[in-house]
């Protein structure tokens, strides 16, 4: 059968017409930013639950977390990310507009340049490009109603210093003892001076973090472990591992926290993005618990009651970005192939192969026509089924055009009522990828289709 391998333009478009995602503010001329729609919203919630599975739920040493989004300049000031938490940028002498280095870099690179041969973009000026204080990437907010309009606080920019500042807390409730991890997923705000294409950088983005304390010294036999489960987990659920690779972030690409940082990369196919960082995986050291530790005076140490003494746990740390996997499962999903018709020919079809647990409708049940007595059948077997799964009934039209709309939104199972089903209570059930049918009695429907879609 062909096989077309998508570009993220097929995708962005199955996205919009199917409601997977939205410009956001679109009615006022769009934001930049996008929304997740009914679809997308299902997506993004089954990839999150499958990381939360593997990283909490099925491991006795990893327990979950929910901490703060907005937390006072003083935490932000004592985590490093006040004065090093910025991105270099350029000031045009001329008219002071600024821009930001790789932007600029980028211009350059692409038609082989240097950096004071790219006029500004505002004024047209050549060479004038002269140093300028670096920006905060720290999104600010004021609350409260102080002389100066409040007290200045930070949208968190990631989420792990939610779990430095409960550590202490996380430790004595749970009584963990090394190696252990703390596992949150949330939304992180940034401010990006280059945002990109959706989902890739954004100024608002979810993250699924794990910060996994360990004894000083075992940092690195526990890095190479999470590099090689978190590859592993984007394979289970169904990415093709020739897509995945995992690269070492050269020294002077290390966030300011970072001592070490690996990425899995997946490569998307986009002409100008072959490759795009999924997920990484640095090494933070003991410097953010010490830290805390000093400027708020509370101690931080670990006791270790094999040996008897305290010292600040090492930290690895996992996050991936789950809106690029929002992008990548779908890239890696998107096929085109061909169906046969109900008139023995053949058409193309878009079909999305997520795997189960990750589709966001797992049963259509299509009444054949919309017959006064296949409707109320059709409607009450979904209610059954609506028990169990995410199911979606569907009436309108010739019943390949409704397989079609099932393919595109990857539905693993197809269930169709007809009048047949009315003197031997059976239906058919049509698979997503193979195409085949089969006739299921409805006593043995739901025991069939648990058999298929264990755990979702
Ligand atoms: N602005 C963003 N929009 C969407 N996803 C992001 C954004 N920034 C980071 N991510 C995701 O979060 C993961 C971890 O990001 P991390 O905190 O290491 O930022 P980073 O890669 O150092 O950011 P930058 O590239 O801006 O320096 C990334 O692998 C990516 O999946």
């Amino acid at each position: 059968m062909p096989q077309h391998r998508s570009t993220i333009d097929d995708v962005l478009s199955l996205c919009k017409r199917r409601g997977f995602a939205y410009p956001s503010g679109e009615i006022y001329g769009g934001t930049g930013a996008w929304d997740y729609g009914p679809l997308g919203v299902a997506l993004k919630e089954a990839i999150q639950r499958q990381w939360w599975r593997a990283m909490v739920q099925l491991r006795e040493d990893v327990v979950g977390l929910d901490s703060s989004v907005v937390l006072p300049a003083a935490v932000w000031r004592a985590s490093g990310h006040v004065d090093a938490y910025t991105a270099p940028v350029l000031e045009c002498e001329r008219c002071h507009d600024v821009a930001a280095v790789p932007e600029l870099r980028q211009a350059a690179g692409e038609e082989g340049l240097r950096l004071d041969a790219i006029p500004c973009r505002a004024c047209g000026a050549m060479g004038s490009w002269v140093e300028a204080s670096p920006v905060t990437r720290l999104v600010s907010t004021r609350l409260g109603a102080g002389a100066a309009g409040g007290e200045a606080h930070y949208l968190r920019p990631e989420l792990a210093q939610g779990a430095f500042l409960n550590f202490a807390n996380v430790v004595t409730t749970s009584r963990r003892r090394l190696p252990f991890g703390i596992a949150q997923a949330g939304k992180a705000f940034r401010n990006e001076l280059s945002p990109g294409a959706f989902p890739f950088r954004t100024h608002e983005f979810e993250r699924l973090e794990l910060a996994y304390f360990v004894e000083p010294g075992a940092a690195a036999g526990w890095h190479d472990y999470w590099v090689e489960q978190r590859r592993e987990w984007y394979v289970r659920l169904g990415v093709d591992p020739a897509r995945l690779r995992r690269t070492e972030r050269p020294a002077d690409d290390l966030a300011h926290f970072a001592t070490r940082g690996t990425t899995l990369e997946y490569h998307y196919g986009d002409p100008e993005a072959e490759w795009g960082e999924l997920e990484r995986i640095a090494d933070r050291s003991d410097d953010d618990l010490a830290r805390h530790s000093h400027a708020s005076g509370a101690d931080l140490r670990y006791y270790d009651q094999r040996t008897g003494e305290r010292y600040i746990p090492h930290v690895v740390e996992p996050v991936a970005g789950l809106t690029r996997a929002f992008m990548a499962f779908l890239v890696d999903a998107y096929a085109e192939d061909e169906a046969p018709t109900t008139r023995g020919g053949v058409e193309q079809r878009v079909v999305l192969r997520l795997h189960p647990l990750l589709a966001p409708v797992k049963v259509a049940v299509l009444p054949l026509s919309r017959h006064a007595d296949l409707s109320p059948l059709a409607a009450d077997l979904a209610d059954r089924l609506r028990r169990h799964w995410m199911v979606e009934t569907d009436d309108a039209q010739a019943i390949g055009r409704r397989y079609r709309r099932q393919d595109e939104i990857g539905t693993p199972y197809c269930v169709t009522v007809d009048f047949h089903t009315i003197g031997d209570r059976s239906v058919t059930v049509r698979d997503r990828d193979t195409m085949r049918q089969e006739r299921v009695g409805l006593d043995a429907l739901e025991g069939y289709l648990a058999e298929r879609l264990v755990g979702c």
